[in-house]
């Protein structure tokens, strides 16, 4: 497999500026592969995305910390996200992937290095299985230790999940919100039954991310504006946002990550959407101890 890169290595400078203290919530490390090799699983090979690349890319992008999941590529080896969030200076945290198999003392062992959540992942072109029953017992397991679950699906399997997430005793992040098909419009089917899921859960969280991967359109994405704005507005206290940087898979649609940050001011037009958006609810899932 030959290795794919799917990031601009200077992307524009953003005409928006988030508020401080915001964060990426959304980002992944690749490798570097010489020390953290990929998964024999792994579904693509990118070129290495190290942590020194993401923190420059915060600091253009005018971000002050990042939230690090643990992408596929990694399998349930999280090494490489426990090393970038070490090298961060305490301004990452992390989301793992871990076997069904992991003992506690492993579990603490990623608390103690920043982890704060489980991702599950049932996306077939990212990973081999999903197993629902073994995903429920993690899910009852990390909720002792404060942690969340964060899920990524597509839109036609939220009906078949919806009994499987009911179940999870945690808060829960879908990731790129469960991927509606965005030419639907506002009120097209796959977003209202996405809000119709947060409506009857409490809580089930979103990242409002994606833009890139969802609009048919692409930059600036005008049709994902029109679709998640009202997302943004219904759900203040449950939204979160990231840059997906270094955006697997895209190596045919590279995304701008200025671009990018500039749809933030338009899903989240007022001052304290932004601010919720990007500071106090990420700094409840990921930072909780750090709140006054
Ligand atoms: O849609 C994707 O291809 C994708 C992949 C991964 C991953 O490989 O972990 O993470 C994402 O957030 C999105």
């Amino acid at each position: 497999m030959s290795r794919t890169k799917t990031w601009v290595d200077q992307p524009s400078a953003p005409a928006y500026a988030p508020p401080p203290g915001a964060i990426d919530a959304h980002v992944h490390v690749f490798g570097p592969e010489a020390d953290f090799p990929f998964s024999p699983k792994a579904k693509y090979h990118p070129e290495d995305a190290t942590p020194e690349m993401l923190f420059a890319l915060r600091d253009q992008l005018g971000f002050a910390r990042n939230v690090i999941v643990q992408a596929s590529c990694h399998g349930t080896d999280n090494a490489a996200t426990l090393n970038a969030i070490a090298k961060s200076g305490g301004a990452a945290r992390g989301v793992a992937v871990v076997s069904p198999d992991i003992d506690d003392a492993e579990l603490q062992k990623l608390h103690d290095g920043g982890i704060r959540g489980v991702r599950f992942n049932f996306l077939k072109r990212l990973v081999d299985d999903a197993p629902k029953d073994k995903f429920l017992n993690i899910a009852r397991r990390i909720a002792p230790l404060g942690w969340h679950v964060v899920v990524y699906f597509e839109a036609d399997i939220l009906e078949e999940l919806e009994p499987f997430l009911a179940a999870i005793p945690t808060t829960i992040v879908v990731d790129h919100l469960g991927r509606p098909d965005i030419a639907q419009g506002p009120g097209g089917a796959d977003i209202t039954r996405f809000v119709q899921l947060l409506d009857d859960h409490p809580n089930i969280w979103t990242k409002v991310s994606g833009a890139e991967r969802l609009s048919p359109q692409g930059a600036p994405f005008d049709d994902f504006v029109a679709v998640i704005r009202p997302v943004v507005e219904r759900f203040p206290d449950r939204v979160l946002w990231g840059t997906d940087w270094p955006h697997p898979n895209m190596e045919h649609r590279i995304p701008d990550d200025g671009t990018l940050v500039d749809v933030i001011p338009r899903i989240a037009p007022t001052a304290e959407l932004q601010r919720k958006l990007l500071v106090d609810n990420p700094m409840r899932l990921y930072w909780p101890e750090q709140l006054g």
